[in-house]
């Protein structure tokens, strides 16, 4: 057995071990490193036959033994195996743990390392994963993270609604094919069936959650009549799908197993962490799981009445974990308890780490003003919280092949961005004006996003020679007035009113300026769209906006300067309108020193795999820890 297993080609640095037929182990980068995982296994067992011992069952323990592959003669030369969550793979051993007290330093090799050190079997919960659904950044992020840890050699999973609204979005979900199996959920005061859908796209398993409360016109959340009234029923059979999914779906033809790590974003997927905690690990299923809930946005939470706790399928005796008493001044009347039930805070008390999606904002949300309500918790928990600053899709998001727009560029030559603008102003109708400076917004029209701010300043600083458009749905009375403004204004000013991707890109590649004067972000996906296409932030100093974008400063390296943007503070009107003035002077009257504002934009590493190897860390303390019990 030693000698042939020298002798076969899993000890050969080229050659490829035999694994046998699966899909998920010859189609990605994991199989690249499952494969490595594997000679790590097939190595155990030449040793151990060295000393007489048995060696098959050596592999079983740390693996799942699918069956040994033999050569004509009959002789093993390899093993299709497939390695449990939490292996390591010794071809990158070194460690990337690098401090004690859990702050997030991970080293430059990590970093510039494809692969990683030890590999998961990943489930990320969410209502939405782009392009399948969208209608913010929780989409983005969790239509390119996934994609960015299964590259380096994760085993990921997505599970999120299969939304038909009878559009044609409906297209998106047409790679899924009926998995043919079906589960039964009691939650409600009833038992549901959902059915599993599943495509398997840049190495990722995406898996789609069925049930008619899926179907229906509007987005996600809501239609023209505002959110729906059966949210926390459709989230709560999210996460008891999603819980069963690792277990039942033989993807490729193997399950994930109960070895896996979740990742539970927004309140949507809070219902998670719990679950594992009320309903599977007491049976003692789920033993060795972990749990990470992700915020994206403290500010939504999956408040109910205190009533519908019955709805969530667990035991009355884990009330506590969701319970949650409004304080005295938001009470609505005198008789209100202000009894209810908060999923994103049963998640917070459950979950095995917390994380944010910028460093700053994972202090905001300790603090009373960035807690909303939950400040006291998340400070009680501080040990466990870090945060990651998201990254964006580079393929996506790239200026020089972007299909959305009219010419492409890049640093070296950027003659296209002004045919950009160009275009831009066209199409929006607003007089063909290159010289003159054309500002952006683009996101929802709400309060997290200082609309009312823009609103207060467009008419002083409209009074300048710039021009000005913004692309948003939301709130009525703010999309009302951008109808209002662009009529007024009708050569400086353009609202678009809605949701549209492609526009999206057409104005971050056309808008000489972006503005966000957002009230919080907690990281903020466009300031980074935007530094990506040359094009300048004038952000709001706060959460991940404060982290992102640098200010201008003409003086530092030597006169080079240094900076990407402008990040003002307070959030008032005149220090917005102030910010937007300089940066409009600096356009007009230095021009060597915009065009290094874009250079240094445009060279800002933004890509997923750096956060993806900070999240890799915070996955090892996770398993470090025993997981929560109650
Ligand atoms: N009308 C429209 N048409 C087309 N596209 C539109 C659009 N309005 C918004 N978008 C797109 O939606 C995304 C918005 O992402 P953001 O991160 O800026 O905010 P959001 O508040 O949704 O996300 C939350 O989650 C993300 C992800 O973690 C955090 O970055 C953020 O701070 C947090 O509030 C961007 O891709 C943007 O282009």
């Amino acid at each position: 057995m030693e000698t042939l297993l020298q002798s076969c080609p899993i000890f050969t640095a080229k050659a490829p071990v035999r694994l046998g037929v699966d899909r998920q182990l010859s189609l990605s980068s994991f199989a690249v490193n499952k494969q490595r995982s594997c000679n790590v296994k097939l190595r155990a067992i030449s040793r151990s036959s060295q000393d007489g011992s048995s060696s098959i069952e050596d592999i079983r323990k740390d693996g799942v033994l699918l069956g040994a592959d033999t050569d004509e003669s009959g002789s093993v030369v390899g093993f299709r195996l497939i390695p449990q969550s939490g292996d390591i793979d010794v071809s990158n051993s070194h460690d990337t743990i690098t401090n004690g007290k859990e702050e997030l330093i991970v080293d430059d090799d990590s970093v510039q390392t494809t692969s990683a050190e030890v590999t998961y079997n990943i489930v990320f919960v969410t209502s939405e994963a782009a392009p399948y659904s969208k209608t913010g950044g929780l989409g983005d992020v969790c239509g390119s993270l996934p994609i960015a840890l299964a590259e380096r050699g994760h085993r990921v999973m997505v599970v999120s609604p299969r939304y038909l609204n009878g559009g044609p979005a409906d297209k998106k979900f047409a790679g899924a094919v009926d998995l043919d199996c079906r589960i039964k959920v009691s939650c409600s005061g009833g038992v549901q069936e959902v059915a599993f859908f599943h495509e398997y796209r840049a190495g990722v398993d995406w898996v789609f959650v069925d049930h008619p409360s899926y179907h229906r016109p509007g987005n996600p959340y809501g239609d023209a009549y505002g959110a729906f009234g059966d949210n926390q029923f459709r989230f709560t059979l999210l996460c008891h799908a999603a819980c069963e999914a690792p277990l039942v779906l033989p993807l490729g033809g193997f399950t994930y197993g109960q070895n896996c790590l979740f990742l539970a974003n927004d309140w949507h997927a809070g219902l998670v962490p719990v679950l594992l905690a009320a309903k599977y690990r007491p049976y003692g299923v789920y033993k060795d799981a972990r749990s990470l809930v992700v915020i994206h946005n403290l500010a939504h939470q999956g408040v109910e009445p205190a009533s519908t706790y019955s709805n969530f399928g667990l035991p009355p005796e884990w009330y506590g974990a969701l319970g949650w008493v409004f304080p005295t001044w938001a009470r609505t009347h005198a008789l209100d308890t202000g009894e209810a039930v908060n999923i994103l805070k049963g998640a917070l008390v459950t979950a095995d780490r917390i994380l944010t999606v910028s460093e700053g904002y994972s202090w905001e949300i300790t603090t009373p003003e960035g807690g909303n309500g939950l400040n006291e918790l998340l400070t009680s928990r501080k040990i466990v919280v870090n945060g990651i600053t998201n990254g964006i899709d580079l393929t996506e998001w790239n200026p020089s092949c972007d299909a959305h727009i009219p010419s492409h560029y890049s640093l070296e030559d950027l003659s296209g961005k002004i045919e950009c603008k160009i275009a831009l102003q066209k199409e929006l109708g607003l007089p063909v004006r290159p010289d003159c400076p054309l500002i952006g917004f683009i996101g929802r029209l709400d309060y997290q996003k200082g609309i009312d701010i823009i609103l207060s300043g467009t008419p002083d600083l409209l009074q300048d020679d710039v021009q000005f458009v913004m692309l948003g749905s939301g709130e009525k009375q703010y999309e009302d007035w951008m109808r209002a403004t662009e009529a007024t204004f009708k050569d400086k000013f353009r609202g678009w009113v809605g949701f549209n991707v492609p526009i999206s890109h057409r104005i971050t590649a056309g808008c000489d300026i972006l503005l966000m004067p957002s009230r919080f972000e907690p990281c903020g996906l466009n300031q980074l769209y935007a530094m990506r296409y040359g094009t300048v932030p004038v952000v709001h100093a706060t959460g991940g906006l404060g982290d992102t974008v640098k200010t201008f400063n003409p003086f530092a390296d030597e006169g080079r300067g240094e900076g990407t943007g402008w990040a003002f503070k307070p959030l008032t009107r005149e220090s917005m309108l102030d910010a937007l003035r300089v940066a409009i002077e600096t356009y007009r009257k230095h021009k060597s020193s915009w065009r290094g504002l874009m250079k240094r934009g445009m060279e800002r590493d933004s890509s997923w795999n750096n956060a993806a190897v900070q999240y890799e860390q915070v996955f090892k303390w996770a398993f470090i820890d025993p997981p929560y019990v109650s």
